[in-house]
């Protein structure tokens, strides 16, 4: 019963302008080879802000400035469930680096949406798009 203990995951959504950073899930893992909104699980005691900077540092090298909070979804795969915790990171510092050597990109709401993401993020992809265009 997966969906009774969602790992609780700190996702960010990283705008520039009228574009956002996605980034390639690696093969060997949960839902690889898909798109992503960077982030990662939140550890035991760690504050979900801490852990959404801490992420984005280790992962791409990007120092968060302002982030928001803009939604929350709750997804069950069957072998895993997921509590996504998005945010929205307006502003940030750092030049962008693959520290794990995924592929990443900036995208704008068009190309957002040809993208292949895990079945959970069809809203963020939609409140990112209105964001996007809005
Ligand atoms: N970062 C991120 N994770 C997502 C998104 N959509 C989605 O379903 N997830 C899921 C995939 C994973 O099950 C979980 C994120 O966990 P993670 O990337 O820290 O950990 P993982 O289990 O893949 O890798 P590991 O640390 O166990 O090797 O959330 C998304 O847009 N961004």
């Amino acid at each position: 019963m997966s969906a009774v203990n969602p790992v609780h995951v700190a996702v960010g959504v990283i705008t520039r302008g009228d574009c956002v950073l996605v980034s390639r899930r690696a093969d060997h893992q949960h839902q690889g080879g898909l798109w992503e909104f960077p982030g990662g699980k939140v550890e035991a005691h760690e504050d979900v802000r801490t852990a959404l900077a801490r992420e984005l540092k280790e992962e791409l090298n990007v120092t968060v400035e302002s982030a928001e909070p803009m939604l929350e979804v709750v997804h069950d795969y069957g072998d895993k469930a997921v509590r996504l915790d998005i945010w929205h990171v307006a502003m940030h510092t750092g030049e962008i680096r693959a520290n794990e050597g995924q592929p990443w990109q900036w995208v704008d709401a068009e190309q957002l949406q040809t993208l292949e993401f895990p079945a959970a993020n069809e809203p963020i992809v939609a409140a990112t798009v209105a964001l996007l265009v809005g």
